[in-house]
C-alpha cells in the first residue's frame, strides 16, 4: 500500500437513474505508484474525466473505492474531504481557470489563501521560479501567453507540494510547441522531485511523455502499455477509435 499513491478499486459512477442513465464508469481498479506519471486515454465519452474527477475527490463514485496518500475518500464529509485534497492533492485542467484580476503571484498563493494561511513570498517566488516564471510575478493572466498562464495554474497546483497532482488536458488549449514545454516541465517533477502525475490526454505525443498508458473504452480499462513511444500509442488509440464507432 505504501507505495501507491492512488488506488482506485471497483470504481463505478453512473449519472441519472433508470433506462436512461449513463454508466460512465464501470468497475475499474487501477493503482497510481509514487513517482510515477500515468497518461489516461480513450475515445471520447469512454469515462477519462468522470475517473479523474472521482479519484481527485472533486466527484463521487455510485459505488467502488479511492484511496489517496492512504485514506480512502468514500465516506468523508464533504469538510474532510477538502482537507485532504487541499493538503494531498492538485488539479490543472484544460482552460487555465486562473483568476484575471490577480497577479501571477496571488493567483499563485491562493490555495494557501483558501486554506487560512498568509502566502510566504519566499515560496510564492520559489514555485513560480520552479515553472519559469520568476520574472513574471506582478503580470496578470491576460499578459502571459497560454503557456505562461498554464505554468502558473501548475505553480498554483503545486505550492501545497502534492502528492498527487492530475490533469485534465493540461495542454489541450496550448500549440505544439508551448505543450512540448509544460510536458518536459511536468516529466520533470515527477523524474526529479517525485511527484506523482496522473493526465488524461486525446494526444499521443502528450501520452509518450508517461510511464504508462492507460485506456478506457465505454467506462472500462481495456489495456496498458509501457513507455511507449507516440506512433505506438497513436497506433493503438486508432484501433480503439475504429471499435467504438
Ligand atoms: N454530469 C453528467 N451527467 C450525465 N452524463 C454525464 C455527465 N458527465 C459525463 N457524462 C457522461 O458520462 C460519459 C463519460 O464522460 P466523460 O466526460 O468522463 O468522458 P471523457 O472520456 O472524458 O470524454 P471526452 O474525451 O469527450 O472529454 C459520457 O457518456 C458523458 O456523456
Amino acid at each position: 500500500m505504501a507505495d501507491r499513491a492512488v488506488s482506485l478499486r471497483q470504481l463505478t459512477r453512473r449519472y441519472g437513474t433508470g433506462p436512461g442513465s449513463v454508466t460512465a464508469l464501470d468497475g475499474v481498479s487501477l493503482d497510481f505508484h509514487h513517482g510515477t506519471f500515468t497518461a489516461v486515454m480513450g475515445p471520447s465519452g469512454s469515462g477519462k474525466s468522470t475517473l479523474l474527477q472521482c479519484a481527485a475527490g472533486l466527484d463521487r463514485p455510485t459505488s467502488g473505492s479511492v484511496t489517496v496518500a492512504g485514506t480512502e475518500l468514500t465516506g468523508l464529509s464533504e469538510t474532510r474531504l477538502t482537507l485532504l485534497r487541499r493538503r494531498h492533492i492538485g488539479f490543472v485542467f484544460q482552460t487555465f481557470n486562473l483568476l484575471p484580476s490577480l497577479t501571477a503571484e496571488q493567483n499563485v498563493g491562493l490555495p494557501l489563501r483558501l486554506a487560512g494561511r498568509r502566502p510566504p513570498s519566499a515560496l510564492v517566488r520559489e514555485v513560480l521560479e520552479r515553472v519559469g516564471l520568476g520574472g513574471r510575478r506582478r503580470h496578470r493572466p491576460s499578459e502571459l501567453s497560454g503557456g505562461q498562464q498554464q505554468r502558473v495554474a501548475l505553480a498554483r497546483a503545486l505550492i501545497t507540494r502534492p502528492q498527487v497532482l492530475f490533469g485534465d488536458e493540461p495542454t489541450g488549449a496550448l500549440d505544439s510547441a508551448t505543450s512540448r514545454e509544460v510536458l518536459v516541465l511536468l516529466r520533470d517533477m515527477v523524474s526529479a522531485e517525485g511527484l506523482t502525475l496522473v493526465m488524461v490526454t486525446h494526444d499521443p505525443v502528450a501520452a509518450s511523455y508517461a510511464d504508462r498508458v492507460v485506456f478506457l473504452v465505454d467506462g472500462r480499462l481495456t489495456g496498458e502499455v509501457l513507455g511507449a513511444s507516440a506512433q505506438d500509442i497513436a497506433g493503438r488509440m486508432a484501433k480503439l477509435e475504429a471499435t467504438a464507432c
